[in-house]
């Protein structure tokens, strides 16, 4: 099986300005040491008008720490008034693309159809996509959580090679536990992220299923992250709000000791 270095993202959503965001990193960065960047890749989704701040901070101390945009177009370039292009974050040397967060599927109408052009966009400028997927309360209530999920995987990967899924990013957050405080149970985390790596060796293999990352995200915190990261197919933590919190977020980083 291979080896998946566990990746600890920090999604900022629409919070810290350039000048926190410059604070911030400085602040993680002076927080971590050599021994948590070999065990656990690390990274911030600051708003798109941070990004520069953060790569001149990341070029000019080499840091280890990368980062990404928190969506993409998925056009080029042209008259898409408000969007930012994957060759415009490419040339602030994002490594990630966040495509499909609930938050804009829900307050942007995004469809499964629009992800797919996302991701396609995001491999397109050599970009790795953190694709969000994951069901709502009514959903889980009726027990069709794991159907819901991989309906999202499926549309948003469809027509996407082995060997860019072989790279990919996918973060099962389920909607009612984003912001609530209600984190799902580290066996509902390995029900979802299990059945996600099961879709993408149907689809593509057992070898690629097993290189590409799952992440769970939804509340949560240093004090919950070690049992969820027990779990064998869950191989890191999109976070929300504890991410804002440089202590918390280093905690969360060092999930092992917790
Ligand atoms: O992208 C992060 C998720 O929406 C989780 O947010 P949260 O940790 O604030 O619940």
């Amino acid at each position: 099986m291979a080896t998946r270095t566990p990746l600890m993202a920090g999604n900022w959503k629409m919070n810290l300005n350039h000048l926190e965001a410059i604070a911030h990193v400085q602040k993680l960065a002076f927080a971590l040491n050599d021994k948590d960047h070999e065990a656990v890749e690390v990274a911030v989704l600051p708003p798109f008008t941070d990004l520069r701040s953060v790569q001149t901070l990341v070029d000019g101390d080499k840091l280890r720490i990368r980062y990404g945009a928190q969506d993409i177009s998925a056009h080029d370039s042209g008259a898409y008034t408000g969007e930012v292009s994957g060759a415009m974050l490419a040339k602030l040397n994002c490594t990630y693309a966040v495509i499909g967060h609930s938050e804009r599927r829900q307050y942007h109408n995004e469809t499964d159809e629009l992800c797919n052009a996302k991701v396609k966009a995001a491999y397109k400028h050599g970009l790795t996509p953190i694709l969000c997927v994951g069901e709502g309360l009514d959903v889980r209530k009726a027990g069709n959580q794991v159907a819901h999920t991989l309906a999202q995987v499926d549309g948003a990967l469809d027509g996407v090679p082995a060997e860019q899924v072989a790279g990919i990013v996918i973060a099962y957050e389920p909607v009612w536990a984003i912001g609530t405080g209600e984190v799902a149970t580290p066996e509902d985390a390995q029900e979802v992220c299990g059945a996600v790596r099961g879709r993408l060796a149907e689809l593509y293999g057992r070898e690629t299923a097993d290189s590409a990352r799952i992440q769970y995200g939804g509340s949560v915190k240093a004090g919950n992250v070690a049992a969820i990261m027990a779990q064998p197919d869950v191989d890191g933590a999109l976070v929300g709000g504890a991410s804002l919190d440089v202590d918390e977020f280093v905690r969360i980083v060092r999930f092992r000791d917790q």
